[in-house]
């Protein structure tokens, strides 16, 4: 299942010319405001119409200008989770869930419900009404509204902004396995890079009306030239490793390709593979192997490329293992010393500086 867009939409002082392919697993829409994530969303869903292009969802035409054709909305089959989850405030979670089936004349899919349930944790809430729900949890519903309308795929418009950090860190596993167990391609939007590092699969850069880039998300991340986009105080590298030991102080242990990572605890059993930002601000290099030093993570690396800032700062690219680092330092620190691609050195990481919430199921 895949979705293709490629359309033009112009209002007034502002130009959408977009094309991008969201395969299974989430694709992330990620600009800043006004970019067009939203117009984007809009046109997929079947809200706006666009002025030319095409929409196809796994080889069926829900929108083509030169054709004439536009499905309405309801006939597109797209579950949309919106930022408020705009469950009907007088039905208990169970009566949001039948919903969607009762709508179009179905009946609902015991087994297909129970197991929307299971996935989403919200078993124990089926009696409640929305009205003694968190947001968390009432998102949750949401999600699994969504799932039971049988859509062919999710739109989620910015679905975590209105939760605070500790209900999105409650939420993000959920949609880690949903993005793992149902076999959708979910468009989300999100300002959010914490969010997206975690859930996306795809990431597509928009930034004025337009796609600055597309590919999967370990590209992106691992370009230093997108740093800037990504928001320098934030831009971050995804490592991929394997969990190989919970130690009784409290750190866990994965295994990337260019050595062990030392990190807080994360909730993961032994020989899962979790995906890991590590921030390039946090990230220290050094040419030789550094001794008497606080720091747990040293991985030897190569450096691959220097991207020049328009200020003092430069990002590193390295190469350590199959994994790419990026690292974040002073024009001053890379000349004293002399980074250059092709050079050694030693990527040094701090167990503490990789927050909980950027380690990830992948
Ligand atoms: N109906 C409309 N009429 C006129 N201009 C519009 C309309 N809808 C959106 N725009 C303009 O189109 C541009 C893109 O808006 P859009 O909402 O798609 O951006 P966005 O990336 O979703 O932003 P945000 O993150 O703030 O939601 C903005 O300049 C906006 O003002």
């Amino acid at each position: 299942m895949s979705l293709l867009v490629d359309i033009g939409h112009g209002f007034g002082g502002f130009t959408l010319e977009a094309a991008f392919e969201a395969p299974e697993g989430v694709t992330a829409l990620f600009g800043r405001s006004g970019a067009g994530k939203t117009t984007l969303v809009n046109a997929v869903a079947g809200l706006l119409r666009p002025e030319r292009g095409r929409i196809d969802l796994d080889g069926e035409v829900l929108f083509d200008s030169a054709a004439g054709v536009c499905l309405k909305p309801h006939r597109r089959r797209i579950g949309y989770v919106f930022q408020e989850g705009r469950l009907f405030p007088h039905l208990t979670v169970a009566g949001n869930l039948a919903y969607p089936a009762r709508v179009t004349g179905r009946k609902a899919d015991a087994a297909e419900t129970a197991r929307v349930v299971e996935m989403l944790g919200i078993g124990a809430l089926l009696e409640r009404r929305p009205g003694a729900l968190s947001g968390g949890e009432k998102q949750r519903v949401a999600v699994g509204r969504a799932l039971l309308s049988a859509p062919r795929m999710l739109l989620m418009d910015e679905p975590l902004a209105a939760l605070d950090a500790e209900r999105k860190a409650e939420i993000l596993p959920y949609l880690e396995r949903l993005r793992d167990e149902m076999r959708l391609p979910i468009l989300y939007v999100s300002h959010a890079l914490d969010e997206v590092a975690r859930l996306a699969t795809t990431v597509v850069l928009l930034a004025e009306g337009r796609v600055v880039r597309a590919g999967p998300a370990e590209a992106l991340f691992a370009d230093p030239d997108l740093a800037p986009r990504f928001g320098l105080r934030e831009a971050g590298a995804l490592l991929t490793g394997e969990v190989v030991a919970h130690h009784p102080d409290g750190l866990s242990e994965l295994r990337v390709s260019g050595g062990t990572l030392l990190l807080p605890r994360v909730q993961a059993a032994e020989g899962q593979r979790l995906r890991v930002r590590i921030e390039a601000q946090d990230v220290i290099l050094s040419r030789h192997r550094p001794e008497g030093l606080s720091a747990l993570n040293i991985l030897p690396a190569v450096v691959v490329a220097l991207k020049q800032g328009e200020g003092p700062g430069v990002i590193a690219q390295l190469r350590a293992g199959e994994d790419v680092i990026l690292a974040r330092l002073t024009r001053r620190s890379a000349e004293a010393l002399d980074l250059a691609p092709g050079r050694s050195c030693h990527a040094i990481v701090k167990s503490v500086a990789v927050a909980r919430g950027d380690i990830g199921r992948v």
